[in-house]
């Protein structure tokens, strides 16, 4: 009987194997869109197809699976996605169920996972190696991520309350890439509130790997962020070889 959560199983397992998955469930609310915003175009293509095509595009990464909402039609039938209709009501949830079928379908509890956001879609496959590249030795694993480059400040009712020594602050980006069991046991002991597959990890007494992403791979949240894209996009397509 075929696994009801998956269209499709993700490739046999053996240890050590990489695989992609990457939550696609929100509701993109920040975003002020009609649809999810993970369903906006950009560039010609939508948010999360340009993200699908950046992990299809990493020879070291086995399966690419989807996570959408339960009642979401899309995404079906796309050659060499995994799409698993499991989203839940938070993105720890969808990490969550997304993991359950990656190991349904197959996966290894050694297995390592790059979990990344549908909306950080421009995303490229030299990050995605350099991620890979750092992590693929280490005990832990660990997340892309950039120091904050201006002042911090703390606020109270809309002023400042102090100034932040921004020293050993960092920005979490994803992908994050973990160990499948370790995280999906981690997942289910910090609940879903945790913000990022890093916290959960850190719950579990772990210290993740911050390996330095970049600018560009940011999280689109903001209706001003789709302009931002589509404008990088057009500047990556001018500069293709
Ligand atoms: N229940 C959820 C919530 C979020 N996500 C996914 O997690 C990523 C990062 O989340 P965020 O940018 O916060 O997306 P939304 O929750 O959709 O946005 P908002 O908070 O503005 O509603 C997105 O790709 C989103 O689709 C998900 O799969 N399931
Ligand atoms: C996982 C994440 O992208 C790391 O920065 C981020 O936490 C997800 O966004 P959310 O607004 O917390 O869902």
């Amino acid at each position: 009987m075929p696994d009801p959560l998956m269209s499709s199983s993700p490739t046999p397992a053996t240890p050590g194997r990489i695989h992609a998955l990457i939550p696609c469930a929100g509701s993109g609310s920040r975003a002020g869109t009609a649809q999810p915003k993970q369903y906006q175009v950009i560039a010609g293509q939508t948010l999360v197809a340009h993200t699908l095509a950046a992990f299809s595009r990493v020879p070291r990464v086995q399966t690419v699976m989807v996570v959408v909402a339960p009642d979401d039609r899309t995404l079906q039938g796309q050659p060499g996605i995994v799409r698993a209709a499991c989203g839940g009501g938070t993105r720890a949830e969808t990490v969550r169920n997304g993991l359950r079928a990656l190991r349904e379908g197959g996966a290894g509890a050694d297995d390592w996972v790059l979990v990344h956001d549908a909306a950080r879609c421009l995303v490229t496959p030299a990050l995605i190696e350099r991620l890979i590249d750092a992590c693929a030795h280490d005990a832990v694993g660990g997340l892309l991520a950039l120091p904050l480059a201006d002042t911090l400040k703390r606020s109270h009712e809309g002023r400042v309350a102090a100034t932040v020594p921004r020293e050993g602050h960092w920005l979490a980006q994803t992908p994050q890439m973990f160990r499948l069991g370790l995280l999906l046991q981690a997942l289910e002991a910090a609940g879903s509130q945790v913000t990022d597959e890093a916290s959960a990890i850190e719950q579990a007494g772990h210290s993740p790997l911050l390996v330095t992403g970049a600018a560009r791979n940011f999280k689109l949240t903001w209706p001003e962020d789709f302009a931002l894209a589509e404008s990088i996009l057009a500047m990556d397509a001018r500069t293709a070889p």
